[in-house]
């Protein structure tokens, strides 16, 4: 029996990716077809590294090979994965860079770093490649988080200008102001000189090729968001909150500020942490300390995501403060912050389906 490759594309076109609406051919999502007798293989490449409808796709493809080319062809469908990238916000884009996300909370202390070291961590682990950058000038927490509190980045010199390199740790590429500066070094900056040192982040490091660069917000709004979005081109933006009233008041303008046009980023999602406490003990035991659902019904009214629900927990609190996150155990907490990875990694994807792509430009600052 001899099957065209024709034949099998037409077959494949009639499976969609679930998400994103369209059919896995127009999408690109199908190489390397080949056949050889009553044998049919090919690839999907899909969007995401850990993608959870992988073997949904996987069985979809099989059943229409079956159903419109030939029932007893015998199909190997291999899967490989190519994250996308698009132009979303107004800045240029950064070269080798596929996704700029921007992690924000209206209020202080609610979790925001905490959330961005152990996402950083779980997209690794589903095998992107990630980096971050600690936007939170006047109090960075990364260097502690990951256990690089002496750590002092190298500097290498290119066509006689210097360029720092990024600090890898646990497989993420780092950038701080708290690699600059002495721990006990108040930093009593003025707004224009932390735009200033954001923007040297992008214009003066040498960041690999990398699949998603997260970047640690101050709490609020502020200039920093400002010089963001005016700097690079950031793909999208999550909000961390607790469930608590007053907390998700300060979400709200948070969220707001993305939406202004000056801004104009588009929102992926909310991330409720410290949605319920868990004592070590008791794990399947919640006490809803902080309200119950609050970030859920936030992210309901505003018409965006919810990415996922943290509980507080004691080790997560202790794994931050010896600087191993703790998405790196292997428990039911690192699960958590995997199936918040592979949420944000398959809103990413969405975002950019839907993006008018366009062409890379190289970065000036
Ligand atoms: N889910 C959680 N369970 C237990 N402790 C948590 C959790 N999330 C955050 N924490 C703890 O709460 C404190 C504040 O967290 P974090 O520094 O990440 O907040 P933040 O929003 O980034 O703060 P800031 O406004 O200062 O930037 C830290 O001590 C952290 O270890």
């Amino acid at each position: 029996m001899i099957f065209t490759k024709e034949q099998i594309l037409k077959a494949l076109s009639t499976v969609q990716e679930p998400d994103l609406k369209k059919d896995l051919v127009t999408l690109n999502m199908i190489k390397d077809v080949q056949t050889e007798g009553n044998k049919i293989s090919f690839t999907v490449v899909l969007t995401t590294p850990a993608c959870p409808l992988k073997e949904l796709i996987k069985s979809s493809c099989i059943e229409a090979i079956h159903q419109h080319v030939s029932a007893d062809a015998k199909v190997e469908v291999h899967m490989t994965a190519d994250v996308t990238s698009a132009r979303t916000s107004a800045g240029p884009m950064l070269p080798g860079v596929k996704n700029i996300i921007a992690i924000s909370s209206g209020k202080g202390g609610v979790g925001k770093s905490t959330v961005t070291a152990n996402l950083a961590i779980a997209l690794t682990k589903l095998g992107a490649k990630v980096g971050l950058i600690d936007a939170d000038i006047f109090g960075p927490s990364m260097p502690t988080m990951f256990d690089l509190e002496d750590v002092r980045p190298s500097v290498i010199q290119e066509n006689g200008k210097n360029f720092i390199i990024p600090v890898k740790q646990y497989g993420v590429e780092l950038m701080s102001i708290g690699f600059l500066t002495p721990p006990d070094h108040a930093m009593v900056w003025r707004g224009p000189m932390a735009s200033s040192a954001l923007k040297q982040f992008f214009s003066d490091c040498k960041w690999g090729e990398l699949d998603y660069l997260l970047i640690d917000l101050p709490p609020g709004t502020s200039d920093i968001h400002l010089t963001l979005v005016q700097t690079v081109s950031v793909t999208g933006a999550i909000v961390v909150t607790t469930p608590q009233k007053v907390a998700l008041a300060d979400a709200q303008r948070g969220l707001g500020m993305f939406r202004q046009p000056q801004i104009n980023v588009p929102v992926l999602g909310v991330v409720e942490n410290m949605a319920y406490f868990t004592p070590l003990e008791l794990p399947d035991n919640k006490y809803f300390i902080f309200g119950e659902n609050g970030g859920r019904e936030f992210a309901e009214s505003n018409n965006v995501p919810l990415l996922g629900q943290i509980p507080l927990v004691q080790g997560i609190r202790e794994c931050g403060d010896n600087g191993k996150p703790a998405a790196m155990q292997n428990d039911v907490i690192a699960e958590a912050f995997r199936e918040l990875a592979e949420t944000l990694a398959q809103q990413v994807a969405i975002r950019n389906a839907s993006a008018e792509a366009t062409k890379r430009v190289e970065i000036k600052v």
